[in-house]
Protein backbone atom coordinates (compact mmCIF):
# COMPACT_ATOMS: atom_id res chain seq x y z
CA UNK A 1 0.00 0.00 0.00
CA UNK A 2 1.51 3.26 -0.66
CA UNK A 3 1.95 5.57 2.17
CA UNK A 4 -1.63 8.21 2.13
CA UNK A 5 -0.83 12.25 2.25
CA UNK A 6 -2.30 13.15 5.09
CA UNK A 7 0.12 11.26 7.02
CA UNK A 8 2.17 12.78 9.93
CA UNK A 9 5.84 12.69 9.71
CA UNK A 10 7.75 9.54 10.50
CA UNK A 11 8.62 8.94 13.88
CA UNK A 12 10.81 6.40 16.31
CA UNK A 13 13.00 6.04 13.45
CA UNK A 14 10.32 4.89 10.86
CA UNK A 15 10.00 1.30 9.93
CA UNK A 16 13.68 0.55 11.02
CA UNK A 17 13.39 2.06 13.99
CA UNK A 18 10.29 0.01 14.83
CA UNK A 19 11.32 -3.21 14.17
CA UNK A 20 14.16 -2.75 16.34
CA UNK A 21 12.16 -1.62 19.26
CA UNK A 22 9.91 -4.44 18.75
CA UNK A 23 12.89 -6.61 19.58
CA UNK A 24 15.15 -4.42 22.03
CA UNK A 25 12.68 -3.40 24.23
CA UNK A 26 11.39 -6.87 25.49
CA UNK A 27 14.93 -8.30 24.95
CA UNK A 28 16.03 -5.07 27.46
CA UNK A 29 13.04 -6.09 29.78
CA UNK A 30 14.39 -9.65 30.44
CA UNK A 31 17.36 -8.66 30.78
CA UNK A 32 16.86 -6.05 33.44
CA UNK A 33 14.99 -9.11 35.47
CA UNK A 34 17.54 -11.34 34.98
CA UNK A 35 20.64 -8.88 36.07
CA UNK A 36 18.59 -7.59 39.21
CA UNK A 37 19.04 -10.74 40.54
CA UNK A 38 22.58 -11.94 39.78
CA UNK A 39 25.51 -11.13 41.62
CA UNK A 40 27.19 -8.26 40.45
CA UNK A 41 23.86 -7.08 39.06
CA UNK A 42 25.93 -5.42 36.08
CA UNK A 43 23.36 -2.88 33.96
CA UNK A 44 25.23 -2.69 31.39
CA UNK A 45 27.28 -6.58 31.76
CA UNK A 46 26.00 -9.42 29.79
CA UNK A 47 23.26 -11.28 31.63
CA UNK A 48 24.15 -13.88 33.88
CA UNK A 49 22.71 -16.86 31.49
CA UNK A 50 20.67 -16.79 28.44
CA UNK A 51 17.00 -18.62 29.94
CA UNK A 52 16.10 -21.25 27.24
CA UNK A 53 12.28 -21.34 26.84
CA UNK A 54 11.68 -23.84 30.10
CA UNK A 55 12.51 -20.63 32.14
CA UNK A 56 10.41 -18.29 30.38
CA UNK A 57 7.33 -20.21 28.98
CA UNK A 58 5.10 -21.51 31.49
CA UNK A 59 1.28 -21.92 31.15
CA UNK A 60 0.31 -21.10 35.05
CA UNK A 61 1.95 -17.62 34.39
CA UNK A 62 0.07 -17.04 31.03
CA UNK A 63 -3.46 -17.78 33.46
CA UNK A 64 -2.27 -15.83 36.27
CA UNK A 65 -1.63 -13.08 33.98
CA UNK A 66 -4.81 -13.41 32.23
CA UNK A 67 -6.57 -13.79 35.26
CA UNK A 68 -5.09 -10.31 36.46
CA UNK A 69 -6.16 -8.67 33.51
CA UNK A 70 -9.70 -10.26 33.78
CA UNK A 71 -9.98 -9.04 37.22
CA UNK A 72 -9.10 -5.45 36.57
CA UNK A 73 -11.29 -5.84 33.46
CA UNK A 74 -14.21 -6.55 35.90
CA UNK A 75 -13.46 -3.67 38.08
CA UNK A 76 -13.37 -1.34 34.75
CA UNK A 77 -17.03 -2.50 34.37
CA UNK A 78 -18.37 -1.34 38.02
CA UNK A 79 -20.45 1.15 38.07
CA UNK A 80 -18.08 4.60 38.49
CA UNK A 81 -18.61 7.47 40.64
CA UNK A 82 -18.37 9.93 37.86
CA UNK A 83 -18.30 9.07 33.33
CA UNK A 84 -15.50 12.11 32.15
CA UNK A 85 -15.85 13.07 28.19
CA UNK A 86 -12.54 13.11 26.31
CA UNK A 87 -11.50 15.75 24.00
CA UNK A 88 -13.05 16.85 20.93
CA UNK A 89 -12.63 13.98 17.94
CA UNK A 90 -12.43 14.65 14.75
CA UNK A 91 -16.07 13.84 13.56
CA UNK A 92 -16.74 16.46 16.80
CA UNK A 93 -17.98 13.78 18.88
CA UNK A 94 -16.53 13.16 22.47
CA UNK A 95 -15.77 9.62 23.79
CA UNK A 96 -17.10 8.65 27.34
CA UNK A 97 -14.70 7.09 30.13
CA UNK A 98 -15.79 5.58 33.65
CA UNK A 99 -13.53 7.40 36.27
CA UNK A 100 -13.40 4.53 38.84
CA UNK A 101 -9.64 3.94 38.51
CA UNK A 102 -9.27 4.37 42.20
CA UNK A 103 -11.90 2.66 43.16
CA UNK A 104 -10.33 -0.82 41.01
CA UNK A 105 -7.29 -0.04 42.91
CA UNK A 106 -8.96 0.59 46.29
CA UNK A 107 -10.95 -3.12 45.36
CA UNK A 108 -7.51 -4.85 44.59
CA UNK A 109 -6.02 -4.00 47.74
CA UNK A 110 -9.10 -5.19 49.71
CA UNK A 111 -9.12 -8.74 47.29
CA UNK A 112 -5.33 -8.92 48.17
CA UNK A 113 -5.58 -8.67 52.08
CA UNK A 114 -8.29 -11.22 52.23
CA UNK A 115 -6.86 -13.37 50.10
CA UNK A 116 -3.32 -12.51 51.92
CA UNK A 117 -5.76 -13.31 54.98
CA UNK A 118 -6.48 -16.98 53.25
CA UNK A 119 -3.01 -17.71 52.49
CA UNK A 120 -2.35 -16.37 49.33
CA UNK A 121 1.24 -17.20 48.40
CA UNK A 122 2.07 -13.62 47.30
CA UNK A 123 5.23 -13.67 48.17
CA UNK A 124 5.97 -16.59 45.80
CA UNK A 125 5.35 -13.62 42.99
CA UNK A 126 8.87 -12.91 43.02
CA UNK A 127 10.15 -15.63 41.96
CA UNK A 128 7.47 -16.32 38.54
CA UNK A 129 8.57 -12.39 37.30
CA UNK A 130 10.30 -14.21 34.45
CA UNK A 131 7.86 -16.46 33.05
CA UNK A 132 5.24 -13.57 33.96
CA UNK A 133 7.00 -10.89 32.04
CA UNK A 134 7.27 -13.30 29.11
CA UNK A 135 3.83 -14.32 28.96
CA UNK A 136 2.84 -10.22 29.14
CA UNK A 137 5.34 -9.88 26.26
CA UNK A 138 3.44 -12.63 24.11
CA UNK A 139 0.00 -11.18 24.98
CA UNK A 140 0.91 -8.03 24.08
CA UNK A 141 2.19 -9.01 20.68
CA UNK A 142 -0.58 -10.51 20.29
CA UNK A 143 -3.51 -8.28 21.60
CA UNK A 144 -1.35 -5.87 19.13
CA UNK A 145 -2.07 -7.99 16.35
CA UNK A 146 -5.50 -8.26 16.76
CA UNK A 147 -5.69 -4.03 17.16
CA UNK A 148 -4.12 -3.81 13.63
CA UNK A 149 -6.54 -6.15 12.04
CA UNK A 150 -9.61 -4.75 14.11
CA UNK A 151 -8.34 -1.40 12.43
CA UNK A 152 -8.17 -2.51 9.22
CA UNK A 153 -11.85 -2.29 9.69
CA UNK A 154 -12.22 0.94 11.37
CA UNK A 155 -12.79 4.34 8.91
CA UNK A 156 -10.28 6.78 7.77
CA UNK A 157 -11.52 8.72 10.73
CA UNK A 158 -10.33 6.47 13.28
CA UNK A 159 -6.79 6.48 12.55
CA UNK A 160 -4.77 7.91 14.73
CA UNK A 161 -2.49 10.59 12.89
CA UNK A 162 0.84 8.64 13.07
CA UNK A 163 -0.56 5.44 12.51
CA UNK A 164 -1.82 4.70 8.77
CA UNK A 165 1.69 5.27 7.36
CA UNK A 166 1.25 1.97 5.10
CA UNK A 167 3.80 0.03 6.47
CA UNK A 168 2.67 -2.87 8.68
CA UNK A 169 5.61 -2.70 11.34
CA UNK A 170 5.45 0.83 11.97
CA UNK A 171 1.92 0.67 11.68
CA UNK A 172 1.66 -2.54 13.93
CA UNK A 173 4.38 -0.56 16.27
CA UNK A 174 2.28 2.54 16.85
CA UNK A 175 -0.54 1.62 16.65
CA UNK A 176 -3.48 2.18 13.89
CA UNK A 177 -6.69 2.97 15.64
CA UNK A 178 -6.74 6.02 17.98
CA UNK A 179 -9.41 4.83 20.12
CA UNK A 180 -10.41 0.87 19.56
CA UNK A 181 -13.31 -0.04 21.95
CA UNK A 182 -15.98 -3.08 21.63
CA UNK A 183 -18.77 -1.45 22.71
CA UNK A 184 -17.84 1.24 26.03
CA UNK A 185 -14.92 -0.65 26.91
CA UNK A 186 -12.09 1.33 25.57
CA UNK A 187 -8.95 -0.81 25.17
CA UNK A 188 -6.51 1.71 25.28
CA UNK A 189 -7.40 4.17 28.26
CA UNK A 190 -8.13 0.46 30.56
CA UNK A 191 -4.84 -0.32 29.78
CA UNK A 192 -2.40 2.88 30.16
CA UNK A 193 -3.68 2.75 33.75
CA UNK A 194 -5.15 0.25 35.62
CA UNK A 195 -3.50 -3.64 34.84
CA UNK A 196 0.29 -2.33 34.56
CA UNK A 197 0.51 0.38 37.07
CA UNK A 198 -1.60 -1.85 39.46
CA UNK A 199 0.05 -4.48 39.27
CA UNK A 200 3.54 -2.66 39.34
CA UNK A 201 2.13 -1.70 43.15
CA UNK A 202 1.45 -5.55 43.37
CA UNK A 203 5.00 -6.61 42.59
CA UNK A 204 6.52 -4.48 45.04
CA UNK A 205 4.51 -5.79 47.68
CA UNK A 206 5.25 -9.25 46.98
CA UNK A 207 8.92 -8.29 46.59
CA UNK A 208 8.51 -6.59 50.11
CA UNK A 209 6.85 -9.92 51.38
CA UNK A 210 9.36 -11.99 50.28
CA UNK A 211 12.46 -9.32 51.90
CA UNK A 212 10.61 -9.41 55.14
CA UNK A 213 10.42 -13.48 55.29
CA UNK A 214 13.96 -13.60 53.83
CA UNK A 215 15.21 -11.22 56.89
CA UNK A 216 13.06 -10.62 59.28
CA UNK A 217 11.69 -7.51 58.28
CA UNK A 218 11.17 -5.04 55.10
CA UNK A 219 14.34 -2.50 54.88
CA UNK A 220 14.10 0.65 55.27
CA UNK A 221 15.29 1.36 51.37
CA UNK A 222 12.21 -1.25 50.62
CA UNK A 223 9.80 0.85 52.67
CA UNK A 224 10.77 3.77 50.83
CA UNK A 225 10.66 2.28 47.71
CA UNK A 226 7.24 0.96 48.09
CA UNK A 227 5.78 4.01 49.45
CA UNK A 228 7.16 6.85 46.23
CA UNK A 229 5.71 3.97 44.26
CA UNK A 230 2.43 3.22 45.81
CA UNK A 231 2.24 7.65 46.03
CA UNK A 232 2.69 7.69 42.32
CA UNK A 233 0.51 5.34 41.21
CA UNK A 234 -2.31 6.27 43.42
CA UNK A 235 -1.88 10.06 42.37
CA UNK A 236 -2.57 8.48 38.59
CA UNK A 237 -5.56 7.11 39.47
CA UNK A 238 -6.71 9.57 41.54
CA UNK A 239 -6.19 11.67 38.72
CA UNK A 240 -7.50 9.43 36.24
CA UNK A 241 -9.52 11.88 34.16
CA UNK A 242 -5.99 13.82 33.11
CA UNK A 243 -4.73 11.13 31.41
CA UNK A 244 -7.39 12.04 28.70
CA UNK A 245 -5.57 15.00 27.81
CA UNK A 246 -2.26 13.19 27.19
CA UNK A 247 -0.50 12.61 23.80
CA UNK A 248 -1.30 9.06 23.97
CA UNK A 249 -5.27 9.01 24.48
CA UNK A 250 -5.67 11.88 22.38
CA UNK A 251 -3.05 11.22 19.43
CA UNK A 252 -1.33 8.27 19.61
CA UNK A 253 -2.49 5.21 18.37
CA UNK A 254 -2.72 2.12 20.29
CA UNK A 255 -0.25 -0.68 19.29
CA UNK A 256 2.55 -2.82 20.05
CA UNK A 257 4.32 0.26 21.80
CA UNK A 258 1.35 1.19 24.22
CA UNK A 259 0.28 -2.16 24.58
CA UNK A 260 3.81 -3.68 25.49
CA UNK A 261 4.66 -0.28 27.62
CA UNK A 262 0.99 -0.91 29.76
CA UNK A 263 1.01 -4.57 30.35
CA UNK A 264 4.92 -5.49 30.11
CA UNK A 265 6.89 -2.65 30.80
CA UNK A 266 5.44 -0.78 33.11
CA UNK A 267 5.71 -3.66 35.96
CA UNK A 268 8.26 -5.52 35.01
CA UNK A 269 10.83 -2.62 34.76
CA UNK A 270 8.97 0.20 36.79
CA UNK A 271 9.97 -2.51 39.85
CA UNK A 272 13.85 -2.68 39.01
CA UNK A 273 14.90 -1.13 42.49
CA UNK A 274 12.36 -3.01 44.76
CA UNK A 275 13.99 -6.33 42.53
CA UNK A 276 17.30 -4.96 43.08
CA UNK A 277 16.89 -4.50 46.95
CA UNK A 278 15.55 -8.11 47.22
CA UNK A 279 18.91 -9.19 46.29
CA UNK A 280 20.91 -6.59 46.96
CA UNK A 281 20.02 -5.13 50.25
CA UNK A 282 21.27 -1.84 51.17
CA UNK A 283 22.36 0.11 54.54
CA UNK A 284 20.17 3.40 54.93
CA UNK A 285 20.22 5.60 57.29
CA UNK A 286 17.67 7.95 58.84
CA UNK A 287 19.28 10.91 57.85
CA UNK A 288 19.94 10.03 54.70
CA UNK A 289 16.43 8.44 54.22
CA UNK A 290 14.46 11.90 55.52
CA UNK A 291 17.11 13.62 52.22
CA UNK A 292 15.61 11.05 49.88
CA UNK A 293 12.03 11.70 51.14
CA UNK A 294 12.00 15.43 51.15
CA UNK A 295 13.14 15.31 47.58
CA UNK A 296 10.07 12.65 46.81
CA UNK A 297 8.20 15.27 48.62
CA UNK A 298 9.75 18.03 46.08
CA UNK A 299 8.83 16.57 43.33
CA UNK A 300 5.67 15.49 43.78
CA UNK A 301 5.14 18.81 45.20
CA UNK A 302 6.10 20.01 41.54
CA UNK A 303 4.60 17.49 39.26
CA UNK A 304 1.35 17.63 41.26
CA UNK A 305 1.44 21.22 41.38
CA UNK A 306 2.18 22.03 37.85
CA UNK A 307 -0.54 19.24 36.35
CA UNK A 308 -3.10 20.38 38.95
CA UNK A 309 -2.79 24.03 37.03
CA UNK A 310 -2.93 23.10 33.80
CA UNK A 311 -6.15 20.70 34.25
CA UNK A 312 -7.78 23.20 36.51
CA UNK A 313 -7.29 26.11 34.42
CA UNK A 314 -8.31 23.54 30.53
CA UNK A 315 -10.93 22.84 32.73
CA UNK A 316 -11.96 26.10 33.46
CA UNK A 317 -10.00 29.20 32.94
CA UNK A 318 -11.91 31.31 35.45
CA UNK A 319 -11.61 29.04 38.21
CA UNK A 320 -10.45 31.28 41.29
CA UNK A 321 -7.44 28.85 41.32
CA UNK A 322 -5.75 29.86 38.02
CA UNK A 323 -7.77 33.11 36.76
CA UNK A 324 -5.21 35.68 38.48
CA UNK A 325 -2.45 33.68 36.00
CA UNK A 326 -0.62 35.98 32.90
CA UNK A 327 -1.79 34.12 29.91
CA UNK A 328 -0.93 34.19 25.77
CA UNK A 329 -4.14 34.17 23.51
CA UNK A 330 -3.83 31.67 20.46
CA UNK A 331 -5.93 31.61 17.17
CA UNK A 332 -7.42 28.52 18.21
CA UNK A 333 -9.43 30.21 21.41
CA UNK A 334 -7.30 28.63 23.91
CA UNK A 335 -5.16 30.35 25.72
CA UNK A 336 -1.26 29.33 27.32
CA UNK A 337 -0.73 29.97 30.38
CA UNK A 338 3.37 31.81 30.69
CA UNK A 339 3.06 32.35 34.55
CA UNK A 340 2.78 30.15 37.56
CA UNK A 341 4.00 26.67 37.26
CA UNK A 342 4.25 27.09 33.47
CA UNK A 343 5.68 30.35 33.72
CA UNK A 344 9.24 28.75 34.97
CA UNK A 345 9.92 25.99 32.61
CA UNK A 346 7.81 24.60 29.66
CA UNK A 347 7.38 21.32 31.32
CA UNK A 348 7.28 21.56 35.17
CA UNK A 349 5.49 18.41 35.44
CA UNK A 350 8.50 16.28 33.73
CA UNK A 351 11.01 18.36 36.05
CA UNK A 352 8.89 17.35 39.17
CA UNK A 353 8.87 13.41 37.80
CA UNK A 354 12.56 13.55 37.39
CA UNK A 355 13.22 14.67 40.99
CA UNK A 356 10.99 12.10 41.90
CA UNK A 357 12.85 9.34 39.60
CA UNK A 358 15.94 10.35 41.26
CA UNK A 359 14.41 9.73 44.98
CA UNK A 360 13.09 6.06 43.70
CA UNK A 361 16.88 5.34 42.78
CA UNK A 362 18.90 6.71 46.07
CA UNK A 363 17.60 4.37 48.39
CA UNK A 364 19.63 1.63 46.64
CA UNK A 365 22.76 3.48 47.34
CA UNK A 366 25.78 4.54 45.31
CA UNK A 367 26.75 0.89 44.31
CA UNK A 368 25.46 -0.01 41.42
CA UNK A 369 23.99 1.66 38.19
CA UNK A 370 20.93 -0.90 37.58
CA UNK A 371 18.95 0.80 40.28
CA UNK A 372 19.44 4.06 38.22
CA UNK A 373 18.06 2.01 34.90
CA UNK A 374 14.54 4.10 35.32
CA UNK A 375 16.11 7.79 35.66
CA UNK A 376 18.01 7.13 32.88
CA UNK A 377 15.74 5.80 30.39
CA UNK A 378 12.53 8.33 32.23
CA UNK A 379 15.20 11.61 31.08
CA UNK A 380 15.46 9.72 27.24
CA UNK A 381 11.54 9.75 27.19
CA UNK A 382 10.67 12.55 28.20
CA UNK A 383 13.16 14.49 26.35
CA UNK A 384 11.84 12.35 23.09
CA UNK A 385 8.33 13.31 25.00
CA UNK A 386 8.54 16.84 24.96
CA UNK A 387 10.49 17.26 21.51
CA UNK A 388 7.11 15.79 20.16
CA UNK A 389 4.68 17.91 22.40
CA UNK A 390 6.63 21.00 21.00
CA UNK A 391 5.87 19.75 17.35
CA UNK A 392 2.38 19.54 17.82
CA UNK A 393 2.03 22.59 20.09
CA UNK A 394 4.11 24.11 17.59
CA UNK A 395 1.07 23.12 14.54
CA UNK A 396 -1.25 23.74 16.78
CA UNK A 397 -0.94 26.94 17.72
CA UNK A 398 1.53 28.49 15.67
CA UNK A 399 3.10 31.55 16.12
CA UNK A 400 1.57 31.83 20.03
CA UNK A 401 3.54 29.04 20.77
CA UNK A 402 7.10 30.51 19.77
CA UNK A 403 5.93 33.53 21.54
CA UNK A 404 5.42 31.04 24.55
CA UNK A 405 9.16 29.29 23.69
CA UNK A 406 10.34 32.94 24.01
CA UNK A 407 9.16 33.93 27.28
CA UNK A 408 9.63 30.65 28.86
CA UNK A 409 12.68 29.87 27.47
CA UNK A 410 14.02 26.48 28.85
CA UNK A 411 12.12 23.61 28.31
CA UNK A 412 12.49 21.40 31.75
CA UNK A 413 15.21 22.13 34.00
CA UNK A 414 15.53 26.24 34.57
CA UNK A 415 18.81 27.59 33.48
CA UNK A 416 19.75 24.36 32.09
CA UNK A 417 17.50 22.94 29.49
N1 LIG B 1 6.07 7.64 34.52
C1 LIG B 1 6.00 7.59 33.23
O1 LIG B 1 6.42 6.63 32.59
C2 LIG B 1 5.43 8.74 32.48
C3 LIG B 1 4.91 9.81 33.14
N2 LIG B 1 4.41 10.89 32.44
C4 LIG B 1 3.83 11.99 33.21
O2 LIG B 1 2.49 12.15 32.81
C5 LIG B 1 2.09 13.52 32.89
C6 LIG B 1 1.44 13.96 31.59
O3 LIG B 1 2.47 14.14 30.61
P1 LIG B 1 2.25 14.44 29.05
O4 LIG B 1 1.00 13.82 28.59
O5 LIG B 1 3.50 14.08 28.35
O6 LIG B 1 2.16 15.98 28.88
P2 LIG B 1 1.66 17.27 29.62
O7 LIG B 1 0.75 16.98 30.76
O8 LIG B 1 2.85 18.08 29.90
O9 LIG B 1 0.75 17.94 28.52
C7 LIG B 1 1.26 18.63 27.40
C8 LIG B 1 0.11 19.47 26.88
O10 LIG B 1 -0.18 20.51 27.82
C9 LIG B 1 -0.70 21.64 27.14
N3 LIG B 1 0.19 22.76 27.47
C10 LIG B 1 1.51 22.86 27.26
N4 LIG B 1 1.98 24.04 27.70
C11 LIG B 1 0.93 24.69 28.23
C12 LIG B 1 0.77 25.97 28.83
N5 LIG B 1 1.79 26.80 28.99
N6 LIG B 1 -0.47 26.33 29.23
C13 LIG B 1 -1.52 25.49 29.08
N7 LIG B 1 -1.43 24.28 28.50
C14 LIG B 1 -0.22 23.89 28.07
C15 LIG B 1 -0.65 21.31 25.66
O11 LIG B 1 -1.91 20.71 25.30
P3 LIG B 1 -3.29 21.56 25.09
O12 LIG B 1 -2.90 22.97 24.85
O13 LIG B 1 -3.94 20.88 23.94
O14 LIG B 1 -4.04 21.39 26.37
C16 LIG B 1 0.39 20.21 25.59
O15 LIG B 1 0.20 19.38 24.48
C17 LIG B 1 3.35 14.31 33.22
O16 LIG B 1 3.36 14.64 34.58
C18 LIG B 1 4.50 13.35 32.93
O17 LIG B 1 5.58 13.61 33.76
C19 LIG B 1 4.43 10.91 31.08
C20 LIG B 1 4.95 9.86 30.39
C21 LIG B 1 5.48 8.68 31.02
C1 LIG C 1 7.81 0.78 25.98
C2 LIG C 1 8.29 2.12 25.60
C3 LIG C 1 9.65 2.40 26.08
C4 LIG C 1 7.39 3.26 25.90
C5 LIG C 1 6.28 2.96 26.84
C6 LIG C 1 5.72 4.19 27.37
C7 LIG C 1 4.70 3.94 28.45
C8 LIG C 1 5.29 3.02 29.50
C9 LIG C 1 4.31 5.29 29.05
C10 LIG C 1 3.71 6.23 27.99
C11 LIG C 1 2.97 7.22 28.77
C12 LIG C 1 2.74 6.73 30.01
C13 LIG C 1 2.11 7.41 31.09
C14 LIG C 1 2.12 6.89 32.35
C15 LIG C 1 2.76 5.55 32.61
C16 LIG C 1 3.76 5.16 31.54
C17 LIG C 1 3.23 5.33 30.14
C18 LIG C 1 2.11 4.35 29.88
C19 LIG C 1 1.38 7.53 33.50
C20 LIG C 1 0.07 6.79 33.63
C21 LIG C 1 2.17 7.43 34.81
C22 LIG C 1 1.49 8.15 35.96
C23 LIG C 1 1.26 9.61 35.62
O1 LIG C 1 0.58 10.26 36.66
C24 LIG C 1 0.43 9.73 34.35
C25 LIG C 1 1.19 9.04 33.21
C26 LIG C 1 0.54 9.24 31.86
C27 LIG C 1 1.49 8.75 30.79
Amino acid sequence: MAPQSSQAPLEFGGPLGAAVLLLLLPATMIHLLLVARSGPARLLGPPPYLPGLEALWSPRALLLLLGWLGLQAALYLLPARQVAEGQELKDKSRLRYPINGFQALVLTALLVVLGLAAGLPLRALPDMLLPLAFAATLTAFVFSLLLYLKAQAAPASALAPGGKSGNPIYDFFLGRELNPRIYSFDFKYFCELRPGLIGWVLINLALLLQEAELRGSPSLAMWLVNGFQLLYVADALWNEEAVLTTMDITHDGFGFMLAFGDLAWVPFTYSLQAQFLLHHPQPLGLPMASAICLLNAVGYYIFRGANSQKNTFRKNPSDPRVADLETIPTATGRRLLVSGWWGMVRHPNYLGDLLMALAWSLPCGLSHLLPYFYIIYFTALLVHREARDERQCLQKYGRAWLEYCRRVPHRIVPYVY
